[in-house]
């Protein structure tokens, strides 16, 4: 795979998005990081970021409901290049209903080279590298290739 070096910019872009059992869980990882959070760019599906935003005092900018197209949408911005992160806790236990857009959802962040937090440890290694201001700099995969061979 070929790669194209882009810079991502000081203010992140930071996708936020849980299920219901799991929205206690983001609720407390985004108030253990609110100092952090609130100096990046947040945007969610609509009841995480309406809850988010209840819960800690953040701004999120929010999207649809994720079952009613809200994780299409975050998928489209990926692909847009318009989210740097995605913080998504995803239910293992519970059947989803719109199951099809949240496996595409974290197809599309596979497909672009995202980084993806699905639990609060690996989130908090986001936070503690990226946020905090380490130097980012993601490859963005280059799929002219890819398409000239179709
Ligand atoms: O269903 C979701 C993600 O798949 C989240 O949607 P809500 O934030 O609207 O609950």
């Amino acid at each position: 795979m070929q790669y194209i070096s882009k810079t991502i910019p000081a203010s992140k872009r930071v996708a936020l998005v849980a299920h219901d059992n799991r929205k206690g869980d983001l609720i407390e990882w985004c108030g253990r990081h609110k100092l952090l959070l609130e100096q990046h760019q947040l945007l969610g599906t609509g009841t995480t970021g309406a809850r988010l935003e209840a819960a800690t005092g953040l701004s999120v900018q929010k999207l649809l409901s994720g079952p009613l197209g809200g994780d299409q949408q975050l998928g489209a911005r990926i692909a847009e290049g318009e989210i740097d992160l995605l913080v998504f806790f995803w239910d293992p236990f519970e059947p989803m209903p719109h199951d099809p857009d949240v496996k595409a959802l974290l197809r599309i962040a596979a497909v672009w080279n995202i980084p993806v937090a699905c639990n609060s440890a690996s989130a908090d290694m986001m936070v503690r590298s990226v946020l905090m201001g380490a130097a980012f700099e993601r490859p963005v995969p280059d799929y002219a290739g890819y398409l000239a061979a179709r």
